[in-house]
């Protein structure tokens, strides 16, 4: 029997009797893997081999696994304390059992969450008792743990999943394919089989030389598993925040665009924001060292500054809080894509408008907050405003509503809040579909006298700021912002995650 030089080497490294995994059978016919594959196919096809298929779950420790093989598990270290405390006979305060413990940050809620139950004792009323019967040094998980570390399987179920639930573990199935010779194949092993040589390509030099007459080749085979290529895709974010746009663009509104770093003008005194204002200090805001702003609308500053010292109609009153025009004037990235929204409600950016009206951004804005799982030094906010005769917060909550539906979100929550700029004013809040915690995801309300009076606007204005990454955590289901981006960006996540529609 003539067959293709592959072939033949695969066929020659299997086996009648121990059925070899297709990269085993590939090293030893000195082929690679993809070849081996295609080969194995063949094989298989001519029924020369058999091709068994199993799937097999290769467990992974995580960091925070190791850190615990090395440290103890936190509910351990928790009961260890507690022993000593003496909570093993009578209870103990909580505080006095965690100080003793050492375990720190994120770890406490860790070993307490895990130290009920799993037996180790129980807390009740700030008081911590721990079981005397309680055996840590036989605790299921770090055994399991520690016998993965040692490349031993562990083969309770429900054991790997609590550990892949805690995020000790990451278990991932892959298929294996392995090769046994049939008795065809062996009996055309011992009649003899020989290499023909194939072609996986034709070449120039074949078609000059006319050996493309004679060459054998080799046959396509479509189902052989490939090497899985990580083509280049748009951001996650990028992606909602162009769907963002779709479904704004859907309801009416126009886009609004403007400079990332502008004049503490437009981002904080039109929005009656007193200077002295806690956001306004270095704490939050990202100063530019720049030359101030020469060019703000004369009328509107005058009318803005009054509105700060004076207030705006008969009952009216001021902050009786310094006013300085040259802080105005100065320069910072904005904390807020509301200015935006000025520019365009006092006519600055494409003249005075009419009612009705609606405009959007989907824009970075900057703050500095500490970093954590729910914000980042910069973010996108999707703001957005409607002007209108007569506007109520049905409105404004129906608008939310029928936003975030598209987005697969139906039960967003509203809760009274405070801004210097709305009254009414309401943050909003959605359910986490993994955690199962409401985050905030956006703060609204309908703009204020002292705001739309300097601005020239005599009909009701309603108003938001949403956090694009938080609705990205929503529908995607990631759990921390960073994998969505910056440094600790999860590569894994960008390249799998999916857009809603
Ligand atoms: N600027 C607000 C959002 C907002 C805009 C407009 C009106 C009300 C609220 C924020 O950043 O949180």
């Amino acid at each position: 029997m003539r067959l293709p030089e592959r072939q033949v080497a695969a066929l020659e490294a299997a086996s009648a009797t121990d059925a070899q995994p297709i990269p085993d059978l590939a090293a030893e016919a000195g082929i690679d893997e993809a070849a081996a594959t295609t080969s194995v196919f063949e094989l298989e096809e001519d029924g020369l081999v058999a091709v068994e298929t199993e799937t097999e779950e290769t467990v992974s420790l995580t960091d925070e696994a190791r850190e615990y093989l090395d440290a103890e598990l936190p509910e351990v270290r928790l009961y260890r304390a507690a022993v000593e405390a003496g909570a093993d006979e009578t209870p103990v305060s909580m505080g006095q059992v965690i100080g003793a413990s050492g375990l720190e940050g994120p770890q406490v809620d860790i070993a307490l969450s895990n130290f009920a139950r799993k037996g180790y004792g129980e807390i009740d009323g700030g008081e911590i008792s721990a079981d005397p019967d309680a055996d840590p040094d036989s605790d299921a998980e770090i055994t399991a743990l520690e016998a993965l570390d040692a490349g031993e399987a562990v083969d309770d179920d429900s054991l790997l999943d609590r550990l892949a639930e805690r995020g000790l573990i990451e278990r991932e199935k892959r298929t294996v394919r392995s090769v046994l010779l049939t008795d065809a194949g062996v009996d055309a092993l011992m009649a003899g089989v020989e290499a023909a040589e194939t072609a996986d390509r034709l070449t120039p030099e074949m078609l000059i030389s006319g050996e493309w007459e004679d060459v054998e080749f080799t046959d396509y085979n479509v189902e052989a598993d490939a090497t899985e290529a990580g083509a280049g895709k748009v951001h996650v974010l990028r992606q909602a925040a162009e769907r963002v746009k779709d479904v704004l663009v859907g309801m009416g509104f126009q886009e609004m665009d403007g400079p990332h770093a502008d004049a503490d003008f437009w981002i904080n005194d039109a929005l009656f924001m007193p200077q002295d204002h806690p956001a306004r200090t270095h704490w939050d805001r990202f100063a530019l060292d720049v030359d101030p702003i020469e060019d703000l609308p004369e009328d509107l500053l005058r009318a803005v500054e009054n509105a700060h010292r004076e207030g705006v109609g008969p009952d009216g009153d001021g902050y009786h809080s310094p006013w300085s025009e040259d802080f105005a004037r100065e320069v910072a990235l904005r904390g807020h894509t509301t200015s935006l929204s000025m520019r365009y409600l006092s006519g600055a950016a494409e003249g005075d408008l009419e009612p009705p009206q609606r405009y959007f951004s989907v824009e970075k804005a900057y703050r500095n907050d500490t970093i954590d799982a729910t914000h980042l030094l910069e973010f996108f906010q999707i703001e957005g405003w409607v002007m209108a005769e007569d506007l109520s917060v049905r409105d404004l909550m129906g608008t939310f509503e029928e936003f975030y539906r598209q987005f697969g979100i139906t039960d967003v929550q509203f809760k009274p809040h405070y801004n210097p700029y709305t009254e009414p004013s309401f943050e909003l809040f959605g359910r986490h579909p993994e955690t199962g915690e409401l985050i905030e995801i956006g703060n609204s309300g309908i703009f204020r006298e002292e705001v739309l009076s300097p601005l020239g606007v005599d009909c009701d204005v309603m108003a938001w700021g949403l956090a694009l990454e938080r609705l990205a955590m929503l529908y995607t289901g990631a759990e921390d912002i960073r994998d969505l981006h910056g440094t600790l960006a999860d590569l894994e996540f960008l390249r799998n995650a999916e857009v809603i529609y």
